[in-house]
């Protein structure tokens, strides 16, 4: 006999006898796949609402008017402030809104309640005098929450609606003001879809949206259920079956919950919505709503203005941080700190390629690999681009050397010095931060503070006895004491590395040469770069000197040194 059991083999309990499949929309002539998206969303801000209603401690006055301000001056049009008919709290920072708050003629103030008339009549107090206010009304309308919160049937649930969007429409009549509506269909996704239009329709009949005051018919994932397509289907579904849709704004309110509300607000946009209603960084409900920062700048990335302004991103993170009491991820798309950074060593590569081939080309489109937005249109800069640890490559050195102290490896020494760099990392195991490894690039290449040999000065003068053969007398110290030396060669360098390799017995010959200047104006001084070739190999030395002759035979030393150094010498 076999005993069934509710347990699958991984521990957790048999998933297809717990959970019910999302169900399909019926809609095969969709078109939301061969949609793109043109142009933005008229973007509204949930965060002192939705935001803030999911805080472990609710913003008070002083964090909420922080954020409000943000959102101002990021250009939001549309703001819901809050909940006033539920919290003193929330009440005043209405009333301080429409009495101190200094809010543009452009921008409409928005508020929450739910459909029940004593939450209706205390909203209209907190708006009172507010100018082109929206008033946000709501009734969960799901099967789940029609069975199991509220024990009605769909004639009781639409009544819920209808009820209150009558009394709304009243008292904004009497009251005289020149309101704004919006209603939501709330836990839209666990509605049926049949349903979801029976009761907007309802609403939309009762409140008569015109072309020049439309209804906002807000149609929210307020639990994440399914694939982002299937929202989008319901999307296109609702666009197309909604009555009076030419005065119907339709706008989407996602949250997260199986973390594909980004990809679900796109698709729902293509579908044919006109609003997004989200929050900063997607602060929000249990995963969050989603985050309008992300999508507006997934927007800018591609060609499309999004009319928000994120261009000081960590102001934005700032005041995130301080109104929710939250931090903000390491990888959180656009922000988190490490988003443009690349540690490992192909991405340094491909980076550092990418950005001399954009300075060179100088044209403004961005194309750098691995970097889907320049960080300086969002107020980051290049410095974090390229961090070091034992991941990392010569190119990533060689731009921070290049980036930070304006130090451009030859490419072989990049190869030399990435040896060095990368033993470091492997025995530290952490990363190297740039002024470590500037100092290490100074201390093995230029300072050498253990080194036998000093350059101190030196003279040329002609070989009278052969034609273009000139003599080099230099002054070194050797281990600390005073040595003249004397060595032949076409210039200075080659004759200084023959009396090198007299003075120390080991043949030493310079394969490669090349020096730049280290900084603009007269006291520039210069770097130069001499790769050597010696019995045991090649290797390069560097020295550093305003005099340019002088930087070049400092770099014939430091090379020696290495030589010796190597030899045990
Ligand atoms: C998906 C969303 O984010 S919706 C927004 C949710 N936000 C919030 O709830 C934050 C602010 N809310 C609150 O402070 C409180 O819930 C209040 C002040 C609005 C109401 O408080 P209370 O009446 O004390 O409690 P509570 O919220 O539990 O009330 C639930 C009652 O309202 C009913 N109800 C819930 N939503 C609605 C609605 N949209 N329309 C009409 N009635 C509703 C419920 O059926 C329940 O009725 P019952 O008392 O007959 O069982
Ligand atoms: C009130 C509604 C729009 C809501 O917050 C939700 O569905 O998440």
């Amino acid at each position: 006999m076999t005993v069934e059991t509710n347990t699958s083999k991984n521990g957790m309990p048999n998933a297809a006898a717990k959970y019910q499949p999302y169900p399909q929309v019926d809609i095969p002539d969709r078109t939301w796949p061969g949609k793109t998206i043109t142009k933005p969303p008229i973007w509204c801000s949930v965060d002192l609402r939705d935001g803030n209603q999911s805080l472990v401690n609710p913003m008070g006055h002083d964090r909420k008017a922080r954020m409000f301000q943000l959102l101002l001056d990021m250009n939001f049009k549309e703001i819901e402030i809050g909940f006033p008919s539920a919290s003193q709290t929330d009440f005043d920072f209405a009333r301080w809104c429409v009495e101190e708050g200094n809010v543009p003629d452009d921008v409409s103030l928005q508020v929450l309640v739910q459909c029940r008339p004593e939450l209706i009549t205390r909203t209209f107090e907190a708006l009172e005098g507010a100018r082109r206010p929206i008033i946000h009304f709501y009734n969960s309308t799901s099967e789940l929450q029609r069975r199991v919160v509220f024990g009605k049937d769909v004639a009781g649930i639409k009544q819920i609606a209808t009820d209150a969007a009558k009394m709304i429409m009243d008292m904004a009549a009497e009251a005289g003001g020149d309101y704004r509506f919006e209603y939501s269909p709330e836990s839209f996704t666990g509605t049926e879809l049949e349903v979801a239009l029976e009761i907007c329709n309802a609403v939309t009949e009762i409140v008569r949206p015109t072309a020049d005051n439309k209804l906002i018919m807000n149609l929210p994932s307020t639990v994440e259920m399914a694939t982002p397509n299937i929202y989008a289907d319901q999307i296109e579904w609702m666009c197309r079956n909604l009555d009076n849709r030419e005065n119907l704004i339709i706008s989407l309110h996602p949250h997260n919950d199986r973390g594909t509300g980004i990809a679900a607000t796109e698709l729902g946009l293509m579908a044919g919505a006109d609003r997004v209603e989200g929050t900063l960084f997607g602060n929000g409900e249990r995963t969050g709503n989603v985050d309008v920062v992300t999508l507006a700048l997934n927007m800018y990335t591609q060609g499309v203005d999004p009319k928000l302004d994120c261009s000081d991103i960590e102001r934005i993170k700032a005041v995130y941080e301080y109104s929710n009491e939250m931090v903000i991820p390491e990888r959180h798309p656009y922000v988190g700190e490490l988003v443009y950074t690349a540690f490992s060593g192909s991405h340094q590569d491909a980076i550092n390629k990418g950005m001399k081939a954009i300075r060179t080309a100088n044209k403004p489109v961005w194309e750098v690999p691995y970097l889907p937005i320049d960080p300086q249109d969002v107020g980051r800069t290049y410095e974090a681009i390229i961090r070091i640890n034992s991941q990392s490559g010569k190119g990533g050195i060689a731009y921070i050397l290049q980036q930070d102290h304006g130090i451009n490896l030859p490419r072989n020494l990049q190869v030399e010095f990435r040896e060095d760099i990368q033993r470091i990392t492997d025995e530290e195991g952490v990363e190297l931060p740039s002024k470590r490894i500037y100092e290490r690039f100074l201390e093995r290449y230029v300072t050498q503070p253990e080194a036998r040999l000093r350059f101190v000065d030196h003279h040329t003068y002609p070989d009278t006895t052969r034609k273009g053969v000139r003599i080099v007398s230099a002054e070194i110290t050797d281990g600390g004491e005073p040595r003249r030396i004397e060595g032949q060669g076409t210039g200075p360098i080659d004759g200084f590395i023959h009396a090198l390799s007299l003075h120390t017995g080991v043949e030493m010959s310079v394969v490669d040469y090349s020096e730049h200047s280290l900084q603009r104006g007269s006291n520039a001084a210069a770097i130069a770069y001499v790769e050597i070739e010696h019995p045991g190999g090649r290797l390069f030395g560097v020295g550093i000197n305003t005099n340019i002759v002088t930087a070049s035979l400092e770099a014939i030393v430091s090379a020696a040194n290495r030589v010796l150094e190597e030899t045990g010498r």
